[in-house]
């Protein structure tokens, strides 16, 4: 069975404990068994004893499709974890993950593997390749001591390489360079060695080939991992210490957590503790993953292990926490930073009667999306909701689908914004404030421009890779996004890699879309946070009718705001029905119209089908049609529709 977030009946845990039983009777003899049996038979009560010199601890990094979740496959068939015909992508189980045929969580998998007579225990993480998933990359490597870095032999090294590389670098990880898809006639090995030789000064000669497809070269990754990975520096002598890293929900068990243990080991029954809350739990039960859990009483230092110890929900289960024993205090282990979001979105029960129900959805997932923030909002259009922060408009799309498809959530969702800091200069506000800065990211709060010093949006630095003949349209697409260049050089004869400082909240949307367009899918981008800067920024109003609808506000740059107001005024005459009264649709700065769009006055007369006949009828379609009415909103002396709310905020 594969690890995943749709809980598993009791009785099949049940059955897997007594299999996982069974196999433990058998003994381990390393020198005359196969890849299968290693796996299939390891003895699992000895399992806390393998020494830490034989273990590895490793993740696959690489910019996306370039091969990570095949590569991950073949090394799982090839040491027996699974069966070779267990179809592809056994890593990625999420039905999002299958569907876009991208990885979005990391998974991790404990591995046995041959070599030299010795056996080694592999922990190997599959990571997403998408530069908004790059927070499960970052929290990988913290359990980790080194790194397979994947390039595609055809595409060569592009942005998320570079990105992912630095990461690797920047936390001191061996880095193990292997060239992908060898099989594909273009594939251009030579090229793409000399580029990793001036961009990360890797020698050519230490560079693996393989094609994860065909499975060519696979054990010599293997085998160098062993070789050129270190064994975990850690300390089995000392109280027991883990750093928690991943977690997410099962209906039974409430949450289990994914631990990389740094000091001693922990046991079935102990009772550990949480060093952020202080809060005590005792430990159900400890399973390895193989890809499938598998039961064990005991782990040491330097394993990764999945416990179960009756945490509920994310603010419990805490990525980045360290746990110890109970009442045995002990240092923080140095962790990675999250990455702060960046693109927010309202999320709202599409009916407020299931306002509990997508509480509660929203809350089992973030325990297994912590990159994910959660705030309450409320909407005059939409009712109570909340604000959530996403590191990127595909990670928004990807958690929206896994709350209809894992949980069975059908929300409605606002268009993504980014937040901005406003500096005000009215005492009266400072003081109820209580600072100067005020963060915003719902137009409707935005103050009078009088009470505003100076305005700040968030930027990033942007990292485009692009063959030359490309360089034009993309400098364009930059600078019609308000872009600034930092930097270009050329990587070899025909590619070049640009900097460019961008505004987040034009890039957000579509930004990679064009991108990857205008250059046949050629060029690759990746982006970082480059901190608040001083901007223009304005606060764009609809009026109806010269009445001004809150809702639909929103803060756009001064010189983007003429564009916008004629796109949201174009919508709303389409999706605003005709009435008896002219209705004016104006896009608005203060008392400046920049955009106006004009739906003629006219009367529907529902009874026009009916030719004299019976006055009931014509009564009926009348009633009707005031009931109709009475669901549409009144704004002056104009019916708008509910849904048209809806559908403007909406993507
Ligand atoms: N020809 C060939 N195709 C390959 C090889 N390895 C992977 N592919 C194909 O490349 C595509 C992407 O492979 P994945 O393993 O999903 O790539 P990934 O890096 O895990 O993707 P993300 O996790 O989304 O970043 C799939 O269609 C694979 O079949 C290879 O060695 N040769």
């Amino acid at each position: 069975m594969i690890k995943t977030t749709v809980p598993i009946s009791l009785w099949k845990s049940k059955i897997k404990l007594f299999n996982c039983r069974t196999q433990a009777i058998r003994l381990l003899n390393s020198s005359s068994k196969t890849a299968e049996d290693l796996n299939a038979e390891h003895n699992l009560h000895e399992f806390a004893k393998i020494a830490v010199k034989n273990i590895r601890n490793f993740s696959i990094i690489a910019h996306v499709d370039h091969g990570k979740s095949t590569l991950a496959d073949r090394i799982l068939e090839l040491t027996g974890a699974i069966s070779r015909n267990s179809g592809s992508q056994v890593l990625d189980n999420l039905q999002v993950e299958r569907e876009r045929g991208i990885t979005v969580k990391a998974q991790t998998v404990s591995i046995f593997h041959k070599y030299r007579d010795d056996v080694y225990l592999l922990n190997l993480i599959d990571t997403p390749g998408h530069v908004d998933f790059s927070n499960e990359v970052s929290r990988s490597l913290a359990a980790c001591d080194g790194v397979i870095l994947l390039v595609d032999a055809c595409h060569g090294v592009q942005a998320q390489t570079v990105a992912n590389y630095h990461l690797a670098k920047a936390r001191n990880l061996t880095v193990v360079p292997v060239l992908n898809k060898i099989d594909i006639k273009h594939a251009n090995p030579a090229k793409v060695c000399k580029d990793l030789k001036s961009l990360f000064n890797i020698d050519p000669l230490d560079v693996l080939k393989v094609s994860a497809k065909l499975g060519i070269g696979v054990s010599e990754v293997l085998d160098r991992v062993v070789e050129s990975i270190p064994p975990p520096q850690v300390d089995r002598n000392s109280p027991f210490r883990a750093l928690l890293f991943d977690s997410w929900f099962d209906r039974y068990r409430g949450a289990l957590n994914l631990m990389y243990l740094l000091n001693g080991k922990l046991q079935v029954g102990e009772e550990i503790q949480s060093l952020t809350t202080n809060k005590v739990y005792p430990v159900k039960s400890i399973s390895i993953l193989s890809p499938n859990e598998k039961e064990v009483n005991c782990v040491s230092a330097g394993q990764v292990a999945l416990v179960a110890c009756n945490m509920r929900n994310s603010k419990e289960s805490i990525i980045g926490d360290t746990i110890h024993l109970k009442n045995q205090k002990c240092s923080v282990i140095s962790t990675f930073k999250p990455q702060q979001p960046m693109v927010f979105a309202g999320i709202f029960p599409a009916d407020q009667s299931k306002h509990v129900a997508l509480r509660s959805a929203i809350d089992k997932l973030v325990l297994n999306d912590s990159a994910v923030t959660v705030k309450p909002d409320s909407s005059p259009a939409l009712g109570q909701g909340w604000r959530l922060g996403f590191l990127g408009l595909l990670h928004m799309e990807v958690f929206c689908q896994r709350l209809q498809q894992e949980h069975g959530a059908e929300p409605i969702i606002t268009a993504p914004s980014v937040t901005y800091r406003l500096l005000l200069k009215n005492p009266k506000m400072i003081k109820q404030l209580g600072k100067d800065i005020m963060e915003i990211s719902n137009a409707a709060l935005f103050p009078e421009p009088f009470n505003i010093k100076e305005y700040y949006e968030p930027l990033v630095k942007g990292t485009i890779m692009t063959p030359d003949q490309y360089l034009g349209q993309i400098i364009s697409l930059c600078v019609e996004r308000r872009g600034i260049q930092e930097s270009s050089t050329n990587i070899d004869d025909d590619r070049m890699l640009i900097k460019y400082i961008l505004p987040l909240s034009e890039i957000i949307v579509d930004f990679n879309d064009h991108l990857k367009s205008l250059s046949s899918g050629y060029a690759s981008f990746n982006y970082e946070d480059y901190g608040y800067h001083l901007t223009n920024l304005v606060r764009l109003d609809v009026h109806l009718n010269g009445k001004l609808v809150d809702e639909l506000s929103r803060i756009v740059h001064a010189t983007k705001a003429k564009d916008v107001g004629k796109d949201i005024v174009a919508k709303l005459k389409d999706m605003i029905p005709r009435q008896m009264v002219q209705i004016a649709i104006q896009a608005c700065v203060g008392s400046k119209v920049l955009a106006r769009e004009t739906i003629k006055a006219y009367r529907k007369d529902v009874t026009a089908k009916l030719y004299g006949g019976d006055v009931t009828r014509r009564m009926k379609l009348l009633r009707q049609q005031t009931e109709g009415k009475k669901k549409m909103r009144q704004i002056a002396n104009i019916q708008v529709p509910h849904e048209t709310f809806i559908n403007v905020l909406k993507r």
